[in-house]
């Protein structure tokens, strides 16, 4: 059984401002209406866009989309194949996500806004959604809007004055569904209502001039279509809902012109647009962790890449020269996104009082898959149009068990308290996600880091215990060596009793240390299980303090760590994972990450850094001597690189040499030697290519 494969439709835009085009650009076969249906899982070979190689020109590059539309086509014509048969699913009770993609002045928010007097999808959705509204015979359906900017990766309410709008979090609730707390739902009751609401809004939204376009959107923008369908004599009811996204065209700086401000939009633009690759890439890989989290955008739109919705992406390009690689680099995006498959499902709630089962009687339904609503209709070309996916969805599933009497319906939106006319968000907000735990936000927050610190204040004393152990061990060992060699020359009884001797001291140490490792391991077990509530922790990780959240994420850094040593890399990736959950933007945790997943991935060691030297506790400790000075590890180069080794090696001398800590001159001290992917992103060359060597200083100080 095939999942529901994105769907891709690329448009190419006419020249303007006298771009100069060389017709490397040709459309084979312009999509027509027959070809275009919206469940068809994957593309035909029907139309297809041909792209010369700009270094070779002998070479030409073809892309075989469902839909492919040339500079002459209209707004219509891509409404009508491809965008109208969306509605009908939207209706059905599912989430449909439609991108535009391509690089600035590519034509994306002509083809999602359009003008006055050439609409595109977005009024066009918003028309359609109404003229379904008013046919429906056995449900009464209510309208309504939200629309969002991701503007250097904080996200703001497009439906508020923007002088007052704050930035809003992402949260996720604990159905594992993310979304934007605080943001507006404004009910829409006609097309005029939406036009004077949307015209408003899009003034709000963030745009500048760059020398590739007058108007350039410097930010993401999502418009969401909420439609809510209540059938009374069921008493059941539906949620569908259609994200149109317009998102900032990627930039190449050296064409843009931009100024400093500029530059500062454009790496955030550059950065979420490469993490929404590595998340195709990731879905591609059926990597383990998809990086949804490394972006706002991907975060937010997670559900459209690999969940349970359907989704589109609309490749826009420039024919210009200068666009020629731009081009390429799209479309491959395109043809690595149309292999992602989602699980779409009908978000249907029952909203009948059901009979309180005994509670080992409970038992979730299963998930309604989307075929069962989504019947065949003429535009879908008679075929099944979802399929479940084989591989499962990435994306927590939405909950659509019946709400009964015991509230676990999925509750899309709740009426809110708050301002006239608004509806807050899907019954899940702030406060109620402290309350179902009893608890205030600045409790959980203080009982959390209060409990992950001690934990982990714990774990690192348990694990000097179990060094100093390791070493008595050792000394004890070397004793008995020793005792070994000078009793040999001795007599056969005097050689017996020397046996003896070592080995009465030796085994109690080793049982106490093999004990200690045992109850070291449970605790861990039992910290960890303590750290398995995802979903909990996902708001908590919102909720807590800037300096509460530092220091959570220290801990589980220094847990990691822990694991890293012992060489559970699977445990410490995980802990590793934890612990950039609450401080996202560190980018050294980040490579960290990267370094143990390709590390676990190939099965290859992990060579940790030292601790880093706290300067002013070093001073202190070598006023005071005592012999605590720092201690360092015999680190063994797990990952042997061609031409590597020596070096790894002479980190590792040069640490003993230099003994209890003093930095000597030319040693390597806070670099390390790592097991580093030359390019995370770089498909197949992952396991040939030998890992770079990166510095990477004193990560566990500063998450
Ligand atoms: N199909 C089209 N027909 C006519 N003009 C178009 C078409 N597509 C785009 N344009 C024009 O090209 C210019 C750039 O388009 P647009 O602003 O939509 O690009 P964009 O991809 O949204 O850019 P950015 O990412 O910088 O916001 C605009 O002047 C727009 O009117």
């Amino acid at each position: 059984m095939s999942g529901h494969k994105v769907k891709i439709a690329a448009r190419l835009r006419p020249r303007i401002n006298g771009e100069i085009d060389d017709g490397s650009i040709t459309i084979q076969h312009a999509a027509s209406t027959s070809s275009s249906d919206p469940s068809s899982s994957g593309s035909s070979s029907s139309s297809a866009i041909s792209v010369t190689n700009p270094h070779n020109p002998s070479q030409v590059f073809k892309f075989p989309f469902t839909s492919c539309y040339g500079e002459s086509s209209t707004q219509e014509e891509i409404f009508e194949n491809d965008v109208q048969p969306m509605i009908d699913i939207v209706y059905s009770g599912v989430t449909v996500t439609i991108f535009a993609y391509g690089v600035t002045s590519s034509g994306k928010t002509h083809t999602m806004q359009g003008t006055k007097t050439d609409p595109g999808v977005i009024p066009r959705v918003v028309r359609t959604m109404f003229l379904k509204q008013a046919q429906l015979r056995r449900y009464t359906a209510t309208l309504s809007v939200s629309y969002m900017e991701i503007y250097k990766d904080d996200v703001y309410d497009l439906l508020v004055t923007r002088d007052n709008a704050p930035k809003l979090p992402v949260r996720e609730n604990d159905r594992g569904q993310v979304f934007v707390a605080n943001l507006s739902h404004i009910p829409i009751n006609s097309v005029e209502e939406f036009d004077a609401l949307y015209a408003r809004a899009t003034k709000h939204r963030s745009t500048g001039s760059t020398n590739l376009n007058h108007a350039s959107s410097r930010s993401h923008a999502v418009l969401t279509i909420n439609v809510i369908m209540s059938d009374s004599q069921s008493d059941k009811t539906l949620t569908g809902k259609i994200n149109l996204v317009d998102l900032a065209g990627s930039e190449n700086n050296k064409l843009t012109g931009n100024d400093a401000s500029r530059m500062a939009e454009s790496a955030a633009i550059n950065k979420s647009l490469s993490v929404l690759g590595q998340v195709v890439h990731a879905l591609n890989q059926n990597a383990s962790r998809i990086p949804y989290r490394n972006s706002k955008l991907t975060r937010i739109l997670q559900d459209a890449l690999g969940g349970n919705s359907v989704c589109m992406l609309i490749c826009n390009l420039a024919p210009g020269v200068k666009f020629r690689q731009d081009t390429l680099n799209t479309l491959n995006f395109a043809v690595r996104t149309k292999n992602v498959e989602n699980k779409p499902v009908v978000n249907e709630r029952d909203n009948r009082v059901q009979p309180k089962p005994h509670f080992a009687a409970i038992q979730p339904p299963p998930p309604k898959l989307a075929p069962a609503v989504l019947q065949p209709t003429s535009i879908m070309c008679g075929r099944p149009s979802i399929m479940p996916n084989p591989r499962g969805s990435r994306v927590p599933r939405m909950s659509i068990y019946g709400a009964g009497g015991n509230g676990m319906g999925y509750q899309p939106f709740a009426v809110g308290g708050g301002a006239k006319g608004r509806m807050s968000h899907a019954g899940y907000d702030e406060k109620s996600s402290s309350m179902t735990m009893g608890l205030t936000d600045k409790e959980i927050d203080e009982r959390i880091s209060k409990a992950v610190e001690m934990e982990v204040a714990r774990r690192l004393e348990e694990r000097e215990k179990e060094r100093a152990l390791e070493e008595d061990a050792k000394r004890a060992k070397e004793q008995s060596q020793r005792a070994e060699t000078s009793i040999l020359g001795s007599s056969t009884t005097e050689q017996s009793s020397a046996h003896t001797l070592p080995s009465g001291v030796l085994t109690p140490l080793l049982k106490r240390h093999r004990d200690l490792d045992d109850e070291l391991n449970s605790r861990l077990q039992e910290l960890e299980q303590k750290f398995e509530r995802g979903n909990k922790e996902t708001q908590l990780a919102d909720v807590l303090s800037p300096v509460s959240k530092k220091k959570t994420g220290r801990a589980y850094v220094a847990l990691a760590r822990a694991h890293s040593e012992k060489g559970d890399l699977q445990v410490a990736l995980d802990l590793y994972r934890k612990a950039e959950s609450y401080v996202p933007d560190n980018t050294k945790l980040k490579e960290r990450i990267i370094e143990i997943e390709w590390a676990v991935k190939h099965d290859k060691g992990f060579v940790p850094s030292p601790k880093p030297e706290k300067k002013a506790k070093a001073t202190r400790k070598g006023k005071h001597g005592a012999g605590t000075s720092l201690k360092f590890e015999v680190v063994e180069p797990t990952a042997k690189l061609e031409g590597e080794d020596k070096d790894v090696h002479m980190a590792t001398e040069e640490r003993l040499e230099t003994g209890k800590g003093k930095r000597k001159k030319g040693t390597r001290f806070g670099s390390e030697a790592t097991n580093r992917p030359t390019d995370a992103g770089d498909e197949g060359n992952e396991s040939q290519s030998p890992p770079k060597r990166q510095k990477l200083v004193a990560i566990d100080e500063d998450p």
